[in-house]
Order: structure tokens, then C-alpha cells, then sequence
């Protein structure tokens, strides 16, 4: 299990570095993200959240968590309308709010033995995949919100990490 960083933690904000070799220490990665994510629980995963700053990301919206999918320097084609989700985050604990996404894209990507692979997503596995690519651009759903919304969370959140010592 990895730990997870919590907004404001600046290194949320690092920009992920393409990966040039798919190798055991990639697979490895994928393998402990996932094994965090349904651990937290949770339905994606990005490498910065676990203060790794290469561009992979792993999602399971299944709901015997049993699909699980690995996108290694994945590229998105937003394709449908928008649509309004109440977002939450792991690195953003106990915060859901509303944010618009496309509900259809194409997303390419290497899979787990470094071939390139393509395949449409819809609806709430779109919007995962859009919410964790943000992650290896250093966006956070609350980026989206108003900055007043997006202070009084992060006030809330730090005042939370100095209680817990
Ligand atoms: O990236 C993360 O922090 C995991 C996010 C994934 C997510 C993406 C889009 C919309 C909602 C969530 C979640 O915190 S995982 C927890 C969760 C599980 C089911 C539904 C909503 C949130
Ligand atoms: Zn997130």
C-alpha cells in the first residue's frame, strides 16, 4: 500500500514525465497503485498521487472490482457533450463536488507490456480517466471550483493535518 499526497501538498502539483520504458518497476507501480486504489477505496489512480511522477494511471469502475485497466502515457480524445459529476478525490478526502467533463472520449495508451492500445470510454469511466489525467498535469478537481470553495477546502484540509500531528 502506498501513501497517498493530500491537497495542499505542493508535489500535487508536478508535472508527470512520460514513461520511456515499460519495465518490471513500471509493472510493479501499476500493481501497488492498484492494490492502494481498491484498498482506499477508490475507482482511479494516478502516479502523483503516490509522489511518483510518471505518467501512469490505473481505474477500476467496476463494481466487483474486478476490471481493472492500466494506462501508461495515456492521450485523450474528448468526443461527447459535457456532463456535471459530484467529483470526489483521494488526495482531497471527504470533498465531492460538482465538475464538467465530456462523457465520451478515445483514450491511447500503453498497456503493462509497452503496447500501444486504444479504446472508447463513456460516463463515469470517461470521467475517471479525464480526473486522472489531470493528476499527471498537477490539476486537482478543485481547480475547477471557485477560489473561495477551493480555500475554505484547502483551510479545512490543512487545519486537519495539523490536528493529526
Ligand atoms: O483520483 C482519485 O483520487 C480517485 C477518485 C476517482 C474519481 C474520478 C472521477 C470521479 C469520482 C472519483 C475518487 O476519489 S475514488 C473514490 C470514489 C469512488 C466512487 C465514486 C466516486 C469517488
Ligand atoms: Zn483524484
Amino acid at each position: 500500500i502506498l501513501d497517498i499526497l493530500e491537497f495542499p501538498d505542493p508535489r500535487l502539483r508536478t508535472q508527470a514525465k512520460p514513461v520511456s520504458v515499460v519495465d518490471d518497476t513500471i509493472r510493479k507501480l501499476a500493481s501497488d497503485m492498484l492494490e492502494t486504489m481498491y484498498e482506499a477505496p477508490g475507482i482511479g489512480l494516478a502516479a502523483t498521487q503516490v509522489n511518483v511522477h510518471q505518467r501512469v494511471i490505473v481505474v477500476d469502475v467496476s463494481e466487483e472490482q474486478n476490471d481493472p485497466h492500466v494506462f501508461i502515457n495515456p492521450q485523450i480524445e474528448r468526443l461527447g457533450d459535457e456532463i456535471l459529476y459530484p467529483e470526489g478525490c483521494l488526495s482531497v478526502p471527504g470533498y465531492y463536488e460538482e465538475v464538467s467533463r465530456h462523457n465520451h472520449i478515445r483514450v491511447t495508451a500503453l498497456n503493462t507490456q509497452g503496447e500501444s492500445f486504444t479504446l472508447e470510454a463513456k460516463d463515469l469511466f470517461a470521467i475517471c480517466i479525464q480526473h486522472e489525467c489531470d493528476h499527471l498535469d498537477g490539476k486537482l478537481f478543485v481547480d475547477y471550483l471557485s477560489t473561495l470553495k477551493r480555500n475554505r477546502i484547502r483551510k479545512k484540509l490543512e487545519k486537519a493535518h495539523r490536528e493529526a500531528g
